[in-house]
Protein backbone atom coordinates (compact mmCIF):
# COMPACT_ATOMS: atom_id res chain seq x y z
CA UNK A 1 0.00 0.00 0.00
CA UNK A 2 1.50 3.82 -0.91
CA UNK A 3 1.85 6.18 1.91
CA UNK A 4 1.06 9.46 1.90
CA UNK A 5 3.94 11.71 1.24
CA UNK A 6 3.67 15.37 2.95
CA UNK A 7 5.81 17.92 2.60
CA UNK A 8 6.19 20.84 5.02
CA UNK A 9 7.72 24.03 3.28
CA UNK A 10 9.61 25.86 6.33
CA UNK A 11 11.11 24.38 9.05
CA UNK A 12 10.46 26.89 11.54
CA UNK A 13 7.96 27.11 14.45
CA UNK A 14 4.94 26.18 12.90
CA UNK A 15 6.39 23.79 9.81
CA UNK A 16 8.46 21.64 12.26
CA UNK A 17 5.56 21.65 14.43
CA UNK A 18 3.42 20.49 11.56
CA UNK A 19 5.66 17.56 11.09
CA UNK A 20 5.20 16.76 15.01
CA UNK A 21 1.56 16.35 14.75
CA UNK A 22 1.82 14.90 11.33
CA UNK A 23 4.03 11.90 12.13
CA UNK A 24 2.67 11.51 16.03
CA UNK A 25 -0.52 10.46 14.31
CA UNK A 26 0.96 8.63 11.41
CA UNK A 27 -0.38 10.84 8.41
CA UNK A 28 2.52 9.52 6.20
CA UNK A 29 5.67 10.06 5.62
CA UNK A 30 7.62 13.96 5.87
CA UNK A 31 9.69 15.80 3.81
CA UNK A 32 10.89 19.17 5.70
CA UNK A 33 12.29 21.46 3.37
CA UNK A 34 13.62 25.11 4.23
CA UNK A 35 16.39 27.65 2.80
CA UNK A 36 18.30 27.40 6.14
CA UNK A 37 20.65 24.60 5.60
CA UNK A 38 20.95 21.84 7.91
CA UNK A 39 17.73 23.36 9.91
CA UNK A 40 15.04 20.73 8.10
CA UNK A 41 17.57 18.27 8.38
CA UNK A 42 18.21 18.59 11.95
CA UNK A 43 14.99 18.42 13.10
CA UNK A 44 13.77 16.31 10.61
CA UNK A 45 16.16 13.44 12.26
CA UNK A 46 15.33 14.61 15.62
CA UNK A 47 11.44 13.89 14.95
CA UNK A 48 12.59 10.96 13.58
CA UNK A 49 14.35 9.58 16.36
CA UNK A 50 11.25 9.87 18.62
CA UNK A 51 9.69 7.10 16.58
CA UNK A 52 11.02 4.56 18.92
CA UNK A 53 10.01 6.00 21.86
CA UNK A 54 6.32 7.18 20.59
CA UNK A 55 5.28 4.04 18.58
CA UNK A 56 5.10 5.96 15.10
CA UNK A 57 6.15 4.65 11.67
CA UNK A 58 6.82 8.41 9.56
CA UNK A 59 9.78 8.35 7.94
CA UNK A 60 10.41 11.87 8.21
CA UNK A 61 13.42 13.56 6.50
CA UNK A 62 14.86 16.81 6.04
CA UNK A 63 16.43 19.08 2.76
CA UNK A 64 17.10 21.99 1.20
CA UNK A 65 16.17 20.42 -2.64
CA UNK A 66 12.89 20.23 -3.86
CA UNK A 67 13.33 17.43 -6.25
CA UNK A 68 12.71 15.86 -2.44
CA UNK A 69 9.52 16.47 -2.17
CA UNK A 70 8.69 14.93 -5.33
CA UNK A 71 5.45 13.09 -6.48
CA UNK A 72 4.20 14.41 -2.33
CA UNK A 73 0.06 14.07 -1.99
CA UNK A 74 -0.29 16.83 0.32
CA UNK A 75 2.41 20.40 0.71
CA UNK A 76 2.00 22.57 3.60
CA UNK A 77 3.40 26.07 2.53
CA UNK A 78 4.85 27.55 6.14
CA UNK A 79 7.64 29.70 4.59
CA UNK A 80 8.19 32.94 5.25
CA UNK A 81 8.32 35.71 8.22
CA UNK A 82 6.23 35.95 11.46
CA UNK A 83 4.86 39.19 13.05
CA UNK A 84 6.23 41.09 16.02
CA UNK A 85 4.72 42.87 18.69
CA UNK A 86 3.08 46.17 17.14
CA UNK A 87 3.07 44.70 13.07
CA UNK A 88 -0.23 43.34 11.97
CA UNK A 89 -0.12 40.30 10.20
CA UNK A 90 -0.37 42.49 6.65
CA UNK A 91 3.09 43.95 7.45
CA UNK A 92 4.31 40.66 6.51
CA UNK A 93 3.27 41.37 2.52
CA UNK A 94 5.64 42.48 0.86
CA UNK A 95 8.53 40.12 1.98
CA UNK A 96 6.01 37.09 1.83
CA UNK A 97 4.13 37.31 -1.51
CA UNK A 98 7.58 36.76 -3.28
CA UNK A 99 8.46 33.84 -0.99
CA UNK A 100 4.94 32.10 -1.58
CA UNK A 101 4.80 32.82 -5.50
CA UNK A 102 8.52 30.89 -5.96
CA UNK A 103 7.89 28.05 -3.35
CA UNK A 104 4.73 27.09 -5.71
CA UNK A 105 6.31 27.06 -8.20
CA UNK A 106 8.72 25.02 -7.36
CA UNK A 107 5.87 22.80 -5.30
CA UNK A 108 4.35 22.54 -8.68
CA UNK A 109 6.90 21.54 -10.64
CA UNK A 110 7.66 18.30 -8.90
CA UNK A 111 4.47 17.40 -7.15
CA UNK A 112 1.95 18.50 -10.10
CA UNK A 113 -1.00 16.70 -8.60
CA UNK A 114 -0.71 17.69 -4.77
CA UNK A 115 -2.73 19.91 -2.20
CA UNK A 116 -1.69 22.98 -1.74
CA UNK A 117 -2.64 23.92 2.21
CA UNK A 118 -1.50 27.80 2.63
CA UNK A 119 -0.42 29.36 6.22
CA UNK A 120 1.78 31.97 5.32
CA UNK A 121 0.33 35.42 6.23
CA UNK A 122 -1.63 37.47 5.03
CA UNK A 123 -2.99 33.93 4.74
CA UNK A 124 -5.55 34.66 2.66
CA UNK A 125 -3.33 36.91 -0.11
CA UNK A 126 -1.24 33.89 -0.07
CA UNK A 127 -3.54 31.40 -0.53
CA UNK A 128 -4.52 33.50 -3.35
CA UNK A 129 -1.00 34.20 -4.78
CA UNK A 130 -0.48 30.12 -4.10
CA UNK A 131 -3.59 29.55 -6.49
CA UNK A 132 -2.58 31.52 -9.34
CA UNK A 133 1.01 30.32 -9.45
CA UNK A 134 -0.18 26.68 -9.11
CA UNK A 135 -2.18 26.82 -11.86
CA UNK A 136 -4.33 24.54 -9.80
CA UNK A 137 -7.89 24.04 -9.85
CA UNK A 138 -9.43 26.11 -6.65
CA UNK A 139 -10.31 22.85 -4.69
CA UNK A 140 -6.91 21.92 -4.41
CA UNK A 141 -5.91 25.16 -2.73
CA UNK A 142 -6.75 26.52 0.66
CA UNK A 143 -5.55 27.79 3.43
CA UNK A 144 -5.49 27.58 7.53
CA UNK A 145 -7.52 30.37 9.10
CA UNK A 146 -11.00 29.50 10.40
CA UNK A 147 -10.10 26.12 12.05
CA UNK A 148 -7.49 27.90 14.30
CA UNK A 149 -9.84 31.14 15.17
CA UNK A 150 -12.45 28.79 15.98
CA UNK A 151 -10.29 26.88 18.15
CA UNK A 152 -9.12 30.16 20.04
CA UNK A 153 -13.24 31.35 20.47
CA UNK A 154 -13.55 27.51 21.29
CA UNK A 155 -10.93 27.58 24.06
CA UNK A 156 -12.63 30.62 26.00
CA UNK A 157 -15.97 29.62 25.93
CA UNK A 158 -15.30 25.86 27.42
CA UNK A 159 -12.65 27.47 30.22
CA UNK A 160 -15.64 29.92 30.66
CA UNK A 161 -18.14 27.28 30.91
CA UNK A 162 -16.24 24.66 32.98
CA UNK A 163 -17.03 22.08 30.09
CA UNK A 164 -14.48 20.06 27.47
CA UNK A 165 -12.97 21.85 24.93
CA UNK A 166 -14.15 19.38 22.40
CA UNK A 167 -18.03 20.00 23.31
CA UNK A 168 -18.08 23.64 21.46
CA UNK A 169 -18.44 23.96 18.50
CA UNK A 170 -18.40 27.14 16.07
CA UNK A 171 -17.54 29.24 13.05
CA UNK A 172 -15.23 32.16 12.57
CA UNK A 173 -15.24 33.59 8.88
CA UNK A 174 -13.96 36.28 6.64
CA UNK A 175 -10.13 36.82 6.13
CA UNK A 176 -7.89 36.27 8.96
CA UNK A 177 -7.24 39.33 10.25
CA UNK A 178 -8.14 42.06 13.13
CA UNK A 179 -11.98 42.22 11.54
CA UNK A 180 -12.73 38.42 11.00
CA UNK A 181 -15.84 37.22 11.67
CA UNK A 182 -16.57 34.66 15.00
CA UNK A 183 -20.24 34.21 14.35
CA UNK A 184 -21.94 34.07 18.10
CA UNK A 185 -25.30 32.65 16.50
CA UNK A 186 -23.69 29.26 15.08
CA UNK A 187 -21.87 28.73 18.67
CA UNK A 188 -22.99 26.07 20.58
CA UNK A 189 -21.93 23.96 23.95
CA UNK A 190 -23.07 20.17 23.82
CA UNK A 191 -25.71 21.22 20.58
CA UNK A 192 -26.81 23.94 23.29
CA UNK A 193 -26.60 27.79 21.99
CA UNK A 194 -23.94 29.69 23.69
CA UNK A 195 -26.20 32.81 23.90
CA UNK A 196 -28.53 30.77 25.95
CA UNK A 197 -25.49 30.13 28.43
CA UNK A 198 -22.98 32.54 28.55
CA UNK A 199 -24.19 36.91 29.03
CA UNK A 200 -23.83 38.77 26.11
CA UNK A 201 -21.40 41.09 27.59
CA UNK A 202 -19.23 37.94 27.98
CA UNK A 203 -19.62 36.54 25.30
CA UNK A 204 -18.37 40.15 23.04
CA UNK A 205 -15.23 39.89 25.06
CA UNK A 206 -14.27 36.56 24.27
CA UNK A 207 -15.13 37.34 20.18
CA UNK A 208 -12.78 40.50 20.97
CA UNK A 209 -10.57 38.38 22.37
CA UNK A 210 -10.67 36.08 19.38
CA UNK A 211 -10.19 38.36 17.13
CA UNK A 212 -7.21 39.40 18.59
CA UNK A 213 -6.08 35.80 19.72
CA UNK A 214 -3.08 35.84 16.81
CA UNK A 215 -1.90 39.53 18.77
CA UNK A 216 -1.80 37.71 22.33
CA UNK A 217 0.13 35.16 21.50
CA UNK A 218 2.91 37.84 19.40
CA UNK A 219 2.76 39.65 22.57
CA UNK A 220 3.97 37.21 25.00
CA UNK A 221 6.73 35.74 22.36
CA UNK A 222 7.81 39.13 21.74
CA UNK A 223 10.13 37.00 18.69
CA UNK A 224 7.54 35.17 16.73
CA UNK A 225 4.24 34.06 16.73
CA UNK A 226 1.95 31.57 17.42
CA UNK A 227 2.65 27.59 16.19
CA UNK A 228 1.21 24.78 18.87
CA UNK A 229 -2.05 25.75 17.93
CA UNK A 230 -1.82 26.54 14.51
CA UNK A 231 -0.05 22.99 13.23
CA UNK A 232 -2.57 21.63 15.28
CA UNK A 233 -5.20 23.15 12.83
CA UNK A 234 -3.19 22.46 9.25
CA UNK A 235 -2.77 18.84 10.25
CA UNK A 236 -6.72 18.41 11.15
CA UNK A 237 -7.06 20.05 7.45
CA UNK A 238 -4.59 17.55 6.35
CA UNK A 239 -6.06 14.64 7.99
CA UNK A 240 -9.62 15.28 6.74
CA UNK A 241 -7.97 15.42 3.11
CA UNK A 242 -5.70 12.23 3.64
CA UNK A 243 -8.36 10.43 5.61
CA UNK A 244 -11.43 11.45 2.95
CA UNK A 245 -12.85 12.61 6.16
CA UNK A 246 -15.29 15.12 4.61
CA UNK A 247 -15.63 17.11 7.81
CA UNK A 248 -17.04 20.91 7.80
CA UNK A 249 -14.23 22.97 8.48
CA UNK A 250 -13.98 26.88 8.16
CA UNK A 251 -11.21 27.58 5.73
CA UNK A 252 -9.73 30.01 3.88
CA UNK A 253 -11.34 28.96 0.19
CA UNK A 254 -11.36 30.73 -3.35
CA UNK A 255 -15.02 32.12 -3.64
CA UNK A 256 -16.90 31.86 -7.04
CA UNK A 257 -19.96 34.23 -5.76
CA UNK A 258 -20.67 32.46 -2.70
CA UNK A 259 -21.63 34.83 0.13
CA UNK A 260 -21.55 37.08 -3.09
CA UNK A 261 -17.90 37.56 -3.53
CA UNK A 262 -15.88 36.07 -6.62
CA UNK A 263 -12.05 35.78 -7.33
CA UNK A 264 -10.84 36.01 -3.42
CA UNK A 265 -9.58 34.00 -0.48
CA UNK A 266 -11.52 34.16 2.67
CA UNK A 267 -12.76 31.78 5.53
CA UNK A 268 -15.84 30.22 5.03
CA UNK A 269 -17.29 26.80 6.20
CA UNK A 270 -16.64 23.68 3.79
CA UNK A 271 -16.56 20.13 3.44
CA UNK A 272 -13.27 19.02 3.36
CA UNK A 273 -12.55 15.45 1.99
CA UNK A 274 -10.45 13.72 -0.15
CA UNK A 275 -11.09 16.28 -3.24
CA UNK A 276 -9.78 18.76 -0.85
CA UNK A 277 -12.30 21.51 -0.47
CA UNK A 278 -15.33 19.61 -1.75
CA UNK A 279 -18.09 22.09 -1.46
CA UNK A 280 -18.63 25.76 0.49
CA UNK A 281 -21.48 25.70 2.55
CA UNK A 282 -23.53 28.97 2.85
CA UNK A 283 -24.76 29.71 5.93
CA UNK A 284 -27.81 32.20 6.95
CA UNK A 285 -26.08 35.64 8.32
CA UNK A 286 -27.93 38.58 9.68
CA UNK A 287 -27.46 42.13 8.72
CA UNK A 288 -24.86 42.87 11.11
CA UNK A 289 -23.00 39.67 10.65
CA UNK A 290 -23.11 40.10 6.64
CA UNK A 291 -21.87 43.55 6.86
CA UNK A 292 -18.83 42.37 8.87
CA UNK A 293 -17.99 39.81 6.39
CA UNK A 294 -18.06 41.90 3.81
CA UNK A 295 -16.34 44.60 5.33
CA UNK A 296 -13.24 41.29 6.15
CA UNK A 297 -13.28 40.24 2.46
CA UNK A 298 -12.95 44.25 1.53
CA UNK A 299 -9.79 44.25 4.09
CA UNK A 300 -8.49 41.34 1.98
CA UNK A 301 -8.82 42.70 -1.37
CA UNK A 302 -7.34 45.60 0.17
CA UNK A 303 -4.02 43.41 0.33
CA UNK A 304 -4.41 42.30 -2.56
CA UNK A 305 -4.72 45.04 -4.68
CA UNK A 306 -0.90 45.88 -3.38
CA UNK A 307 0.12 43.04 -5.23
CA UNK A 308 1.13 43.29 -9.14
CA UNK A 309 -0.46 39.81 -9.93
N1 LIG B 1 -2.61 31.25 8.77
C1 LIG B 1 -2.44 31.17 10.06
O1 LIG B 1 -3.40 31.00 10.82
C2 LIG B 1 -1.05 31.24 10.64
C3 LIG B 1 -0.79 30.77 11.94
C4 LIG B 1 0.51 30.82 12.42
C5 LIG B 1 1.54 31.33 11.62
N2 LIG B 1 1.26 31.79 10.39
C6 LIG B 1 2.30 32.30 9.51
O2 LIG B 1 3.16 31.22 9.13
C7 LIG B 1 4.43 31.74 8.76
C8 LIG B 1 5.53 30.92 9.47
O3 LIG B 1 5.49 31.13 10.84
P1 LIG B 1 6.61 30.47 11.78
O4 LIG B 1 6.25 30.82 13.17
O5 LIG B 1 6.83 29.05 11.41
O6 LIG B 1 7.90 31.31 11.33
P2 LIG B 1 9.43 30.87 11.48
O7 LIG B 1 10.24 32.08 11.28
O8 LIG B 1 9.62 30.09 12.73
O9 LIG B 1 9.66 29.86 10.26
C9 LIG B 1 9.59 30.27 8.92
C10 LIG B 1 10.59 29.42 8.14
O10 LIG B 1 10.43 29.73 6.76
C11 LIG B 1 11.72 29.55 6.16
N3 LIG B 1 11.76 30.14 4.83
C12 LIG B 1 11.82 31.46 4.48
N4 LIG B 1 11.86 31.55 3.14
C13 LIG B 1 11.81 30.31 2.64
C14 LIG B 1 11.79 29.76 1.33
N5 LIG B 1 11.84 30.53 0.25
N6 LIG B 1 11.73 28.41 1.19
C15 LIG B 1 11.68 27.61 2.27
N7 LIG B 1 11.69 28.07 3.54
C16 LIG B 1 11.75 29.39 3.72
C17 LIG B 1 12.65 30.23 7.19
O11 LIG B 1 14.01 29.85 6.97
C18 LIG B 1 12.07 29.71 8.49
O12 LIG B 1 12.69 28.52 8.91
C19 LIG B 1 4.39 33.24 9.14
O13 LIG B 1 4.11 34.00 7.99
C20 LIG B 1 3.23 33.32 10.12
O14 LIG B 1 2.65 34.60 10.18
C21 LIG B 1 -0.02 31.75 9.88
O1 LIG C 1 -1.01 36.22 14.58
C1 LIG C 1 -0.12 35.86 13.81
O2 LIG C 1 0.70 36.66 13.32
C2 LIG C 1 0.06 34.39 13.50
C3 LIG C 1 -1.23 33.70 13.22
O3 LIG C 1 -1.93 34.31 12.16
C4 LIG C 1 -2.11 33.57 14.42
O4 LIG C 1 -3.30 33.89 14.35
O5 LIG C 1 -1.59 33.10 15.46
Amino acid sequence: MKRNKITVVGAGNVGATCAHWAAAKELGDIVLIDVAEGIPQGKALDLMEAAPVEGFDSIVTGTNDFADTADSDLVVITAGIARKPGMSRDDLLSTNAGIVKSVTEQIVKYSPNCFILVVTNPVDVSAYIAYKASGFAPNRVFGLSGVLDSARFRTFIARELNISFEDVTTFVLGGHGDDMVPLVKYTYAGGIPVEKLIPADRLEAMVERTRKGGAEIVNYLKTGSAYYAPSASVMQMAECILKDKKRILPVSAYLQGEYGEKDVFAGVPAIIGGSGVEKILEVDLNEAEDAALKQSIHSVRTNLAKLSL
